[in-house]
């Protein structure tokens, strides 16, 4: 069955358990192409793992993941690389290679995953970097990077293959309140720029009021709030309320 043409990613009732604990329990939410959703929930709640779902590296135990136009439950590995093209990933550690430079860091993937010529491949990287503000430090390694540098070059080398969605984990963590709202502009612009949806798990209020769109609360496994910064601060559950008006 085809979705809507906006759709970026659905969950249609998601049921996913480890042993005896269940982490998701009937969850249901969509989001759409150019959309920003924060998903917020207290230590363990499941966000992680809703994130490994849409990634295809967990399966649920019953429901339907839609990632843009295709249910990813069940799916073999040959069309699944297919649809993981279509994400891109900023790791809470910005995945880097130790041993490349920034520029190399991402040029690799473009040059193993694209056509592009080496020029093409110079011309992207140059831009990417200078996007999110590394333009004079490719020929620097990640240990020369400042942590708030670090979460920018992950979110370079997350874009560099252009993807429709972007997932991120915690792309604030550990940094100060100013390079927090760097971060937060850039992934902004990923939104109005390019049209990506973004899927951000935070702990970071403050940032996901000013970047969602969409917020999705997760309590005991139970979706308990899904709206925008305004219907999820007035929503009847209460941990959502609080959560949102820290
Ligand atoms: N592969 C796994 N095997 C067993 N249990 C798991 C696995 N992955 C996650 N869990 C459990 O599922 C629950 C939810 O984990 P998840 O990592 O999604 O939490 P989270 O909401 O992202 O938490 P945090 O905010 O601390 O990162 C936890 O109880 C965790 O221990």
């Amino acid at each position: 069955m085809s979705q809507s043409q906006t759709i970026a990613v659905e969950f249609k009732r998601v049921m996913k358990s480890f042993g005896p604990k269940r982490v998701l329990n009937d969850v249901s939410f969509h989001i759409d192409q150019g959309q920003a959703l924060c998903l917020l929930g207290r230590s363990g709640t499941g966000k992680s793992v809703t994130l490994k779902l849409i990634m295809a590296l967990m399966r649920p135990d019953s429901g339907e993941v839609w990632v843009d136009q295709d249910n990813v439950v069940g799916m073999g590995e040959k069309r699944l690389s297919r649809v993981r093209k279509k994400l891109g990933y900023l790791f809470q550690d910005a995945a880097l290679f130790d041993s490349l430079t920034l520029y190399e860091n991402l040029a690799l993937p473009l040059s193993r995953l694209t056509r592009k010529s080496k020029d093409e491949i110079d011309d992207v990287v140059h831009r990417v970097l200078t996007d999110v503000g590394l333009g004079a430090d490719g020929a620097k390694y990640p240990s020369a990077l400042s942590g708030g540098m670090k979460k920018r070059a992950g979110l370079a080398r997350a874009l560099v293959l252009e993807p429709k969605i972007l997932l991120a984990d915690e792309p604030s963590s550990g940094l100060d309140r100013i390079t927090a709202s760097e971060i937060d502009e850039l992934l902004m612009r990923c939104k109005t720029e390019h049209g990506t949806a973004l899927i951000i798990v935070t702990h970071d209020v403050h940032g996901a009021r000013r970047v969602a769109d969409r917020v999705a609360v997760l309590d005991k496994g139970n979706l308990v709030a899904f709206g925008s910064v305004d219907e999820v601060s007035q929503s009847e559950n209460e941990v959502a309320r609080k959560l949102i008006m820290e």
